[in-house]
């Protein structure tokens, strides 16, 4: 049994995710509701730990194994803190979940995007957002905030080529066209401010509180 809200914050390193579910999080806890602000890979002691491993440039995992380990991640996420909180009736803003790796991990030669689904339903109840915010910006505002943020370098998935992370961006826009009544674009561009007065507007009749 359900009652609270589910939101996952996606799209590609740097565009504003973190900052967005920070205010966000504020922002239901403002209107007095309880608010689980969480983030994968981790949000667990033992999903921090798996993602300390697919983080590190040691290891080379191969597409499965990546796969395998995000989707353990994600049950851990789920099992001993997103679906606890749902059932107390909390709000959930997770910055990226399932479609995270349905972009991620799925979509190039290895990975069906069922393949991925299968995994989610095996380790995670199939539990999916109520509402995914989608932000999206162009890639030199987003260069500028990684290069400010990350001065010690990208993680190993980050790393990865232009050309990887172009695949990545096209998949969650394929996602988003897929499941529009999921899925909600969000211009990310401007002040964190302007992005987040977007996400209120897009969030209004989730709160009742009109369009
Ligand atoms: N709208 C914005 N304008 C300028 N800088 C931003 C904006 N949103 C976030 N940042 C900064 O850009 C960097 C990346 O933001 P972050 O929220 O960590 O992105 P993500 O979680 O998507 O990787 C951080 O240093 C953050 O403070
Ligand atoms: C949740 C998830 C993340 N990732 C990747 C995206 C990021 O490169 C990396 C770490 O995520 P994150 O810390 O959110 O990166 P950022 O804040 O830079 O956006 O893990 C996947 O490949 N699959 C997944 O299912």
């Amino acid at each position: 049994m359900r009652s609270g809200r589910f939101i996952s914050l996606e799209g590609g390193e740097g565009v504003g995710k973190s900052t967005q579910a920070a205010m966000l999080a504020d922002a239901l806890r403002g209107r007095g509701l309880g608010v689980l602000q969480t983030r994968e890979p981790g949000g667990t002691p033992g999903a921090e730990a798996i993602r300390a491993l697919l983080l590190d440039k040691q290891y080379d995992w191969d597409a499965s194994a990546e796969a395998l380990l995000f989707a353990a991640a994600r049950s851990d996420h789920v099992v001993h803190a997103i679906r606890p909180a749902l059932e107390r009736g909390d709000w959930v803003v997770c910055d990226r979940f399932v479609d995270s790796s349905r972009a991620y991990q799925a979509g190039g030669d290895d990975l069906s995007d069922d393949a991925i689904l299968s995994l989610h339903t095996i380790g995670s109840y199939a539990l999916m957002p109520d509402v995914t915010f989608l932000l999206q910006a162009d890639g030199a505002a987003v260069a500028e905030r990684l290069a400010a943020r990350d001065s010690d370098g990208a993680d190993r998935i980050g790393a990865r080529s232009a050309a990887y992370h172009a695949r990545v961006a096209q998949r969650f826009r394929d996602l988003a066209a897929m499941d529009p009544e999921r899925f909600v674009l969000v211009d990310a561009s401007g002040s964190p401010h302007d992005v987040h007065l977007r996400i209120m507007r897009a969030m209004a009749p989730l709160l009742g509180e009109g369009g």
